[in-house]
């Protein structure tokens, strides 16, 4: 029956109008998802939850929802959670309703998640497409995440040593964006996200 088959096909679909965007710490992630929320609403930008507190630029309920342990610790034990992981002695995760509404429908979403997360999508959301944003080089990765100046030392050389790790892992991607304009990158991003839709 036609109407049913066409039914299956859209539910089954949903995944392909998932887009997530990975890289190592400083590459420039949050500046291109600025830059999609400003000129592309259009794309619907899931809101993290995190336990990390909130840097001095950051809205709850924007960048992030700033949360507690134990309400963190309570998402994941009722299944709220598309996926999480640790970062850095935070952990972050993707409230999943928000994103299952949204693909279903119809609105293109955009995950800006780290390595681990993205490999739990892979496997939960097959249909996503995943899109790798890299530093032009490993000099100015380390200049970038210095220059933005929001965290201690210590906590720069924890993230950098984690990028390193997160570069190794560029060939699992389908697609891999040189963050050098972010204008371009946003542009490029945007094509990547809407043709990923079916
Ligand atoms: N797995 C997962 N990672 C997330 C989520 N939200 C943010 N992250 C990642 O957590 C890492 C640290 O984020 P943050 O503390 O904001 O630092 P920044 O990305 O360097 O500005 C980055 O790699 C983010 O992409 C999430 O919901 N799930
Ligand atoms: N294309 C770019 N060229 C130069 N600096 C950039 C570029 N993209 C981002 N930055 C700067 O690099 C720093 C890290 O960017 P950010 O978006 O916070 O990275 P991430 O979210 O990946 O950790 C910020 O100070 C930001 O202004």
């Amino acid at each position: 029956m036609p109407i049913q088959s066409g039914t299956e096909n859209r539910s089954a679909d949903t995944s392909k109008r998932l887009t997530v965007l990975s890289g190592p710490s400083g590459v420039g992630k949050s500046t291109i998802v600025q830059e999609i929320r400003q000129h592309h609403p259009e794309v619907w930008l899931s809101v993290s939850m995190t336990t990390r507190a909130p840097r001095p630029s950051e809205t709850d309920g924007v960048e992030y929802h700033f949360t507690t342990e134990d309400d963190f610790d309570r998402m994941i034990a009722d299944g709220e959670l598309l996926e999480w992981a640790g970062f850095s002695g935070n952990r972050y995760g993707t409230p999943r309703r928000p994103v299952v509404e949204r693909l279903t429908a119809g609105i293109p979403v955009l995950l800006e998640i780290d390595l681990q997360g993205a490999r739990q999508v892979r496997k939960t959301m097959p249909g996503a497409f995943h899109v790798f944003l890299a530093p032009p080089s490993w000099e100015e990765l380390e200049r970038r995440l210095t220059g933005r100046g929001t965290e201690p030392a210590e906590v720069v050389q924890r993230r950098l040593a984690t990028a390193r790790e997160e570069l190794a892992a560029e060939k699992e991607f389908d697609a891999t964006l040189v963050n050098t304009s972010v204008q371009d990158v946003r542009d490029e991003l945007l094509t990547l996200i809407l043709a990923s839709r079916v």
